[in-house]
């Protein structure tokens, strides 16, 4: 079976406050974007328990620790079903606030469930998700939600950014997620982003934050210098996604051609 697991950026980020169990309570807006890995699991003719390998983007770490082999033991523990070939094209950067790697293990979850009918209800396989990462449960239903507790308590919105053009810029730099936490010091916002996010699309820039911003821009002037291009070519609102560092400007239309980026991992086009 095919799938492509896709990546999200982050509308605004508010991280609210340090919870007793060391994660953060924060606020957020997930938006799912179109830029995709590819994930083929098929029944294995060869192996006894799975196999697992990955090409395109380099993944650091051992293979074990990929998410997608957490994904299927977590699963193989409560389940049966027969040995597994699992191979992955992986696309999305990592590092990068998009999301890539709780994605793939969302999709992984979602793909076993379905292959070996296995009928886990969507609401059982976010909470099984949770257990990879705070950024997981969310690719289960995989729409632009508002989201609070670590990220993973769920409130649907209408929001569509249909018709308008997306660039994503991601330098070669990697922002540690836990990292980019501990440098926060959390606050609630006066304004929930909730409301603010009603407001149209041109006030954006100048009341929806991402709070990782302050402290990754003053360690990486660069990320920051991506998103004042963005503005400068015409975005409507640009961002740093999650802890970063990667970038997106969205804009009315598609945006000029530019060489500026030539160094960067580029992506982007008409957003759903
Ligand atoms: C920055 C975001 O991408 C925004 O969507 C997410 O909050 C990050 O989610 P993620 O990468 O899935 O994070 P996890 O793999 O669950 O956690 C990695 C580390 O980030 C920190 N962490 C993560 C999420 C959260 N709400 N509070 C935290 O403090 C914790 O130190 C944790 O040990
Ligand atoms: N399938 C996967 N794809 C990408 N990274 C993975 C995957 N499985 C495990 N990882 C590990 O996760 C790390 C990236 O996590 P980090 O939280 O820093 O980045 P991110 O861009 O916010 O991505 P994510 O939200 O997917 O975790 C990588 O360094 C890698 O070791």
């Amino acid at each position: 079976m095919l799938t492509y697991p896709n990546a999200k950026i982050n509308l605004g980020l508010n991280v609210v406050e340090k919870r007793p169990d060391g994660y953060h309570n924060i606020e957020t807006i997930f938006y799912p974007i179109g830029l995709s890995d590819v994930l083929q699991v098929e029944v294995s003719e060869t192996c006894t328990d799975y196999s697992f390998s990955s090409s395109g983007i380099q993944i650091d770490g051992d293979p074990e620790d990929n998410l997608i082999v957490k994904a299927y033991h977590l699963l193989r523990s409560g389940y049966q079903f027969p040995p597994i070939d699992i191979s992955l094209i992986k696309q999305i950067p990592f590092g990068a606030g998009l999301g890539g790697g709780s994605s793939d293990a969302a999709f992984m979850l979602e793909t076993l469930n379905e292959m070996f009918q296995l009928k886990i209800t969507p609401g059982r396989l976010e909470k099984i998700a949770a257990k990879l990462g705070a950024d997981c449960p969310v690719f289960i239903k995989n729409k632009p939600v508002f989201a609070t507790g670590i990220g993973n308590v769920f409130t649907p919105i209408k929001l569509s950014l249909k018709g308008y053009f997306l660039l994503l810029v991601k330098p070669d730099i990697h922002v540690s997620t836990p990292v980019a936490y501990s440098m926060i010091d959390p606050q609630k916002p006066e304004v929930s982003l909730s409301e603010l996010i009603l407001k149209p699309i041109s006030e954006w820039k100048n009341v929806v934050k991402n709070d990782f911003e302050k402290s990754v821009f003053a360690k990486y002037p660069e990320i920051e210098n991506i998103k004042n291009t963005l503005y400068n070519m015409g975005a409507i609102y640009a961002s740093m996604s999650g802890s970063g560092s990667s970038v997106y400007g969205i804009f009315e239309s598609a945006p000029p051609k530019t060489e500026v980026f030539q160094d960067y991992f580029v992506t982007g086009g008409e957003l759903d």
